[in-house]
């Protein structure tokens, strides 16, 4: 130490030193040393906030995975939700925050970070408002919207706006690919930018930063900013690579040569039970074993068997009606099915979502229970502990499960059984089974080296549990990995296709009965959780004509199914509230169910308001074949015929005549051929544009033809008709309600 070095001046790195444990250490860590011993305990952890915001549980558990992480990684991490706004306070945070966030509805916040992103777009905030923070975000979307990690997004440059700064790149990981993609390189790099980023925010803000910094981790070197830098940089370039699919330099593009491919006995090409060289003779990087936490007594105790799903806030209804709107030689069918909401507190208006609880499939269910050995103790009641020993960070009982639950119940009513497996939950499979060759192919599925594999064997085919437990025959997992590692069962949910006004008491709604044909990962085929279960309650509703059983209400009609419930308002998908607004509804096949709504309730306000004036409404409806899956063609042609609708424009992809004139094939063709009248509506009149349907092509697909239409009209290059676009969306003129 030099001559400069006084008592005084070590005083005060104490002092600075001592402030920064309320970041550096966690709340109750003991501070130890005197001034004759400036060096920390090694003990110490440095910290950091760790904030998500979850609509469905993923951006949830991957913030999870990374307080896990963060313990092997030397931190500590303060986890809370963004709702939970009394457990941080950004205004005086000092430690890095890392921000986990995913995008619902139409670009929209998820319900817990609505306020927040509020708070933040609050105008008076002065534009070094958050100054002192150093952040990182991984925002979770998926590229099949369109406004992709819209949430994620927002915060991000609003952060920027109030001065905050990246000690991270951004990661934008997309569901519709496959989120660990970016995620886990994301994690990757995330430990070594904390530590430079703790190091960088350490050195600013101390007198003697290089001493100071030392005296804190004496891991931290010099050229810290450099360093951050070269971190982001470095992780720009990670997620171009893994972001060219299948491109990346650990993972051969095709499998090898058939003839490097070993003795006549071995697989010529590989599968989801077998790997190729040189997969098969890598070295791998398997992710670590997630800390188990979930202890499960079961105990022979009276728990009441329920049918029922836990109903938190949903309301219990009949199915009075159901119909088949397609005929039976349609590729898909379609249900319709009304539900008696008069007994309850439901209003709803069109345009509006609700969610239905569906079970998991009674056979998958009673198959998983033989497969675990459990098949015998399914009415024991399931008693959930959280392991005294665990090391995972925040380890909870998940919220979902109810405290009194028979083994039955918890697997049909809590867990997802049917959500893809995650690396993680292959990782901790690995331990519980026996078989070498097993083991080490799923080891190579949850491996870096393995990706390509576990997206073409278990991500692209959505395989589930149930299918790895068939393929891996000596796997054998305790009922509490299942517990930890499988999502919560989620509602489903379905748009309104009718009107309150025309249909007092009823809500109607309409889906296709989804179906996953055999493939040679999962040979047996199965239908969608809901559509499928939904369809087998009210098959006793669609008896044909002439059978024995009467209309619903009759002595001999069959009794009524019952379904829990609960609205899901739509804040913008909502006709116009001027009725002299024109629109253009786009909706093919059951995206068209809003439009039913739209058009019910229209009709009757005309009925009732004879002197209002009304704006002209345009649909554009598609399907393969006008005779087998044209959904309410008697209704809309009915529309029509009232003045309700003005103008129906359909077209029919399969039913492609011979030597006639081309028809347009899709609802965008049909959009393309009718560009002025959009144009004028859009551009011209103020008028609005609704689309409903599949986001993965379709509403891409209207999206760019809007897109030309707009350029064409304006009479301007892509990206200022792009602009246009987003204009219109942010005037709420130009409205999604789609899935994929
Ligand atoms: C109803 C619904 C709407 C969605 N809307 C969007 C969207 O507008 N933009 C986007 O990028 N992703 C959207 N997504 C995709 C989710 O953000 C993505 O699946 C994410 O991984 C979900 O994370 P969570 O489970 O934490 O909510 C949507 C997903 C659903 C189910």
């Amino acid at each position: 130490m030099g001559p400069v070095w006084t008592v005084a001046w070590l005083k005060s790195v104490l002092y600075n030193v001592t402030q920064r444990m309320n970041w550096w250490c966690r709340a109750g860590s003991s501070v130890v040393g005197g001034f004759s011993s400036p060096v920390m305990p090694c003990e110490v952890k440095p910290r950091f906030l760790l904030l998500y915001s979850s609509q469905r549980g993923q951006a949830k558990s991957i913030a999870e995975e990374i307080c896990d992480q963060s313990v092997e990684h030397g931190f500590v991490a303060d986890i809370c939700c963004l709702s939970q706004g009394d457990r941080y306070n950004l205004e005086r945070e000092t430690a890095p925050v890392v921000v986990v966030v995913s995008t619902t509805g139409d670009g929209d916040p998820p319900d817990t970070a609505i306020k927040f992103v509020k708070g933040i777009k609050t105008k008076t905030l002065p534009n070094g408002h958050f100054a002192h923070l150093r952040y990182a975000l991984l925002a979770l979307g998926d590229t099949n919207y369109t406004n992709f990690c819209n949430c994620g997004k927002t915060i991000d440059s609003r952060l920027q706006e109030l001065g905050a700064k990246h000690f991270y790149a951004t990661g934008h990981a997309d569901d519709g690919v496959g989120l660990e993609l970016v995620v886990d390189p994301w994690i990757e790099g995330l430990w070594e930018a904390i530590k430079k980023a703790l190091a960088d925010m350490s050195a600013s803000n101390q007198e003697r930063p290089e001493h100071a910094t030392a005296v804190q981790n004496g891991e931290l070197g010099s050229s810290h900013k450099d360093n951050t830098e070269a971190t982001v940089k470095d992780l720009k370039i990670q997620l171009l690579r893994v972001n060219e699919k299948d491109q990346s330099p650990e993972t051969p593009r095709t499998a090898p040569e058939r003839e490097g491919a070993g003795s006549s006995s071995a697989p010529l090409e590989p599968s989801l039970t077998h790997s190729l060289p040189p997969l098969s003779e890598s070295t791998l990087n398997v992710p670590a074993l997630p800390p188990p936490y979930i202890d499960i007594k079961l105990l022979d105790i009276a728990t009441e068997q329920n049918n029922d799903p836990p109903s938190n806030g949903s309301f219990q209804v009949h199915i009075s009606k159901a119909a088949q709107l397609t005929r039976e030689d349609a590729v898909k069918r379609a249900l319709l099915l009304e539900l008696d909401i008069s007994e309850q507190q439901i209003s709803y208006q069109p345009g509006d979502s609700f969610d239905v609880l569906c079970p998991n499939n009674e056979d998958e269910v009673e198959e998983l229970l033989q497969r675990l050995g459990l098949e015998e103790q399914k009415n024991l009641t399931v008693q959930l502990q959280l392991r005294t020993d665990t090391k995972k960070k925040a380890a909870q009982i998940p919220s979902y499960i109810p405290e009194s639950t028979t083994l039955q119940d918890l697997l049909t009513w809590c867990l997802e059984i049917r959500s893809v497996p995650k690396k993680a939950f292959l990782r901790a499979l690995v331990d519980c089974t026996t078989d070498a060759a097993e083991r080490r192919r799923l080891q190579e599925l949850c491996s870096k080296q393995g990706s390509a594999d576990y997206n073409r064997f278990i991500r692209d085919p959505s395989l589930c549990l149930l299918d790895l437990l068939r393929a891996f025959a000596s796997c054998s997992p305790p009922l509490s990995l299942l517990v930890e590692h499988l999502p919560r069962l989620q509602p489903r949910s379905y748009s309104a296709a009718s009107s309150s006004l025309c249909h007092p008491g009823k809500l109607h709604f309409v889906f296709n009965v989804v179906e996953f044909p055999a493939c040679l990962e999962r040979p047996v085929a199965r239908r969608g959780v809901c559509t499928g279960w939904l369809s087998d309650l009210v098959s006793p509703l669609l008896q044909p004509q002439g059978t024995s059983e009467g209309p619903p209400g009759s002595a001999n009609a069959p009794s009524l199914p019952k379904v829990f419930v609960s609205p899901r308002p739509s804040t913008a998908f909502h006709l116009p509230s001027d009725p002299a607004v024109p629109f253009i509804m786009v909706g093919p096949g059951t995206g068209v169910a809003p439009f039913i709504g739209f058009l019910q309730h229209r009709e009757k306000q005309r009925q009732e308001n004879l002197d209002s004036v009304f704006g002209e409404t345009w649909l554009f409806f598609g399907c393969r074949h006008k005779d087998r899956e044209f959904l309410f063609r008697e209704e809309l042609e009915g529309f029509v015929a009232s003045g309700t609708l003005t103008h129906l424009k359909v077209c029919f992809s399969r039913d492609r005549l011979d030597n006639a004139k081309p028809e347009p094939k899709y609802v965008q063709d049909n959009l393309l051929l009718h560009s002025q009248h959009v144009a004028n509506i859009l551009l011209k009149q103020g008028g609005c544009f609704y689309v409903c349907g599949d986001a993965k092509n379709m509403a891409k697909d209207v999206n760019d033809a809007l897109t030309e239409i707009v350029g064409k009209e304006l009479q301007v290059d892509k990206l200022e008709a792009m602009k246009t676009l987003a204009g219109l969306r942010e005037e709420r003129r130009y409205l999604q309600d789609i899935w994929s």
